[in-house]
């Protein structure tokens, strides 16, 4: 890890971002199918919201996904964009993992040039502490957290075979026998990263030529972004699994996102029963997304009406301000601001 990304990144979150004015920025995810991802993604949102982030949250939405989940988000305060899915070449697929295909679609993210930099997380990622610092990062890089390779979903893997993990590199070291150790790989569940029409082109037309592996385009990431790419701390996007395979990497109480990667871990439909899932660490951190997720001040029509009474010259003003919305035609009013 270099040490002066990591003093510059200490430094710039204790200081306000520094956003350079002409800098578009934005968070953006990804929602496919119309299953129950939109919750994770309403979860997102209201957690942006609740760290103050200075920055909106583009959702880039499959045409699958049905028009109430689309209002949900809109609802939500939410930049929602429909994408097109992109699928690697047909006579490929089938060596990557099903259920992976779809996230191939998530290269759309790079049309977004509206924006000159933007951070990508996954819909099963939280936010629990401002991050808005990442975007004042060096341009030129590709930034994120280095994956772990215990899980059983690496058994397909020759690092996985002989228990090398770049987490602890030490521990079983790479047998020349392999050839070269491979090169850092990072978790594709959060990226800092400039959306560019030709990186874009550049990344389709490679992926037309590219064998599609295991881990989808989360592999074709790393390929492509290898030379450019460089590790952040973990604390922007912890991968569960580290609790287990790796403690002694992490420092819980300083870990400003948490990525419900691990298999049983996504907080909306947890039931505890998978492997690990009993963990009191775990059920801390399912209970901390779920306050965030049911906490309706932090519904985009109440925390920002809200803010905006508060900052009425008194709360007095709060009856007026719903007697406005009432004759506006609004369906839902503001409630005071609890006392401080
Ligand atoms: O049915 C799905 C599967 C995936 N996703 C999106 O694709 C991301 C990557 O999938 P997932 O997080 O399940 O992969 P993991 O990080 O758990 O391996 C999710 O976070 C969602 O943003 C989605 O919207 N619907
Ligand atoms: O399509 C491939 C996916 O690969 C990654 O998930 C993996 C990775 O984290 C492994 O290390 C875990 O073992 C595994 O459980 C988990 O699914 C990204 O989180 C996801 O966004 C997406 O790119
Ligand atoms: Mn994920």
């Amino acid at each position: 890890m270099d040490l002066s990304l990591i003093n510059t990144l200490t430094a710039a979150s204790k200081t306000a971002s520094l956003a350079k004015p002409d800098q578009a920025r934005a968070y953006v995810t990804f929602l496919a199918g119309n299953g129950d991802y939109v919750k994770g993604v309403v979860g997102l949102a209201k957690g942006l919201r609740k760290v103050k982030s200075k920055y909106p949250l583009v959702v880039a939405i499959l045409p699958d996904v049905p028009a109430e989940h689309r209002q949900i988000l809109v609802d939500q305060g939410c930049v929602v964009r429909e994408i097109v899915p992109v699928y690697p070449p047909e006579n490929q697929t089938q060596f990557a993992m099903a259920y992976y295909v779809i996230n191939y679609s998530k290269l759309r993210i790079w049309e977004f040039v509206e924006y000159d930099k933007m951070i990508y997380l996954d819909g099963d990622i939280q936010v629990f502490e401002n991050i808005d610092h990442l975007f004042d990062m060096a341009d030129g890089h590709f930034y994120a957290v280095m994956d772990c390779f215990c899980e059983r979903t690496w058994s397909h893997t020759p690092q996985y075979s002989i228990g090398y993990c770049q987490q602890c590199p030490d521990k079983v070291s790479w047998p020349a026998s392999l050839g070269p150790k491979p090169p850092l790989y990072f978790n594709a569940g959060m990226f800092v990263y400039e959306p560019s029409l030709t990186t874009y082109h550049d990344l389709l037309d490679t992926l037309m030529v590219a064998p599609t592996t295991p881990f989808a385009e989360q592999d074709f990431l790393n390929t492509y972004f290898s030379k450019i790419y460089k590790p952040i701390p973990n604390i922007y996007n912890l991968v569960l699994a580290m609790l287990w395979r790796h403690p002694e990497n992490v420092e819980l109480g300083k870990v400003k996102v948490v990525h419900y990667c691990a298999a049983g871990s996504k907080p909306w439909r947890y039931t505890g029963e998978e492997a690990n899932m009993d963990r009191e660490d775990i059920k801390m951190l399912v209970k901390k997304w779920w306050d965030v997720y049911t906490d309706e001040s932090l519904d985009y029509w109440n925390h920002n009406v809200v803010a905006a009474a508060a900052a009425l010259p008194v709360n007095g003003e709060i009856p007026l301000l719903n007697a406005a919305l009432k004759k506006a035609g609004a369906d839902q009013y503001v409630t005071a601001p609890s006392a401080a």
